[in-house]
């Protein structure tokens, strides 16, 4: 595996790297996985499954500032770049593209890729900007690496809706592919966020897989309505003291648009239900996709 920092290294390695692949078969095709880092069992089914579906595996570990709001933990996210180069390298990666903010940002962007409407809510309406630097980084890493596919975790899943809008819309080659939520034993979603966590935090943090495990029940009950829903799923959040509400939301996937009712829900399309919760400091997302 090699670590490279600038553009035109991942770019010469990767010529290289698929002229070589290229000698053995007709096509070469490389896999992405974007990531910022502090790498986890998450990333590395990410990379693994990279690994079994393409000739050649790039991971990008890059905090990107551009989708970090002023008073957000963007100093103080968890790095570590020689524990992740092991585990990328453990879980099968060819290539780890890791920049600085001078080489992806050498002057302040002018450019940016911002899709609409549905970053007007759940974590866009929290995080005002937060998805333009998404998309934006994005868009810099598949020009750079201009990967086949590319892999992203379905515990963002606005994030995934908002990549795939704008890959559309733009007619980018890049295929996205969703990869499931990993989970710790207890539930919680695997997330580089949760070292924040101290003891009882992280032991109340379970209650968000919890409450989403338990919606099957209320659903199935008489006379359930789209609000009783949303007062159960909220109740039982609460019901853990340390835990504090930022949207606990039901919206079609991945369009993003309300339900009205349960009639919309039991129709023939997927919906999500988005949480996400604050422990102290620390800001927990979690989602379950039904139908
Ligand atoms: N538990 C997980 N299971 C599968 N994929 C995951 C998981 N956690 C993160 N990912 C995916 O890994 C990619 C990189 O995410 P990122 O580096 O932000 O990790 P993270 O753990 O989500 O960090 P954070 O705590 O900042 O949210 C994203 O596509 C994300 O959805
Ligand atoms: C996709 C991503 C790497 C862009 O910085 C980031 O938002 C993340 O880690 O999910
Ligand atoms: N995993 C999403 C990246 C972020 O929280 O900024």
């Amino acid at each position: 595996m090699q670590a490279l920092h600038t553009i035109n290294d991942i770019r010469s390695a990767l010529k290289q790297a698929r002229r070589a692949v290229e000698q053995t078969k007709l096509t070469s095709t490389v896999g992405m996985i974007p990531t910022m880092g502090y790498l986890h069992e998450g990333h590395m089914s990410l990379i693994r499954r990279a690994k079994s579906e393409c000739d050649l595996v790039v991971v990008s570990i890059f905090v990107n500032p551009l989708q970090f709001g002023p008073t957000e933990d963007f100093d103080k996210y968890p790095r570590d770049a020689e524990r992740d180069l092991r585990l990328a390298e453990e879980a099968g990666a060819d290539f780890v593209f890791m920049p600085s903010v001078q080489e992806m940002y050498p002057a302040p962007i002018k450019t940016k890729v911002i899709v609409t409407s549905i970053t007007d809510v759940l974590c866009g309406a929290s995080r005002p900007g937060h998805f333009d630097g998404v998309a934006t980084v994005v868009t810099k890493l598949f020009h750079i690496v201009q990967p086949d596919q590319a892999y992203f975790g379905m515990k963002d899943a606005q994030q995934v809706a908002v990549i795939e809008q704008f890959t559309a819309d733009l007619n980018s080659p890049v295929r996205i592919v969703r990869c499931e939520t990993l989970r710790e034993p207890d539930g919680l979603a695997m997330s580089s966020r949760n070292v924040y966590l101290n003891e009882e935090q992280r032991k109340q943090a379970v209650v968000l897989i919890e409450t989403l495990r338990r919606i099957d029940d209320w659903v199935a009950e008489p006379g359930m309505t789209i609000e009783k829903l949303t007062q159960h799923i909220r109740g039982n959040i609460e019901s853990a003291p340390l835990a504090r509400i930022d949207y606990a939301e039901i919206r079609t996937y991945p369009g993003l648009e309300p339900v009205a009712s349960m009639e919309e829900w039991h129709a023939n399309q997927p919906i999500l239900v988005a949480l996400a919760v604050k422990f102290g400091g620390t800001r927990l997302i979690d989602n379950r996709i039904f139908g």
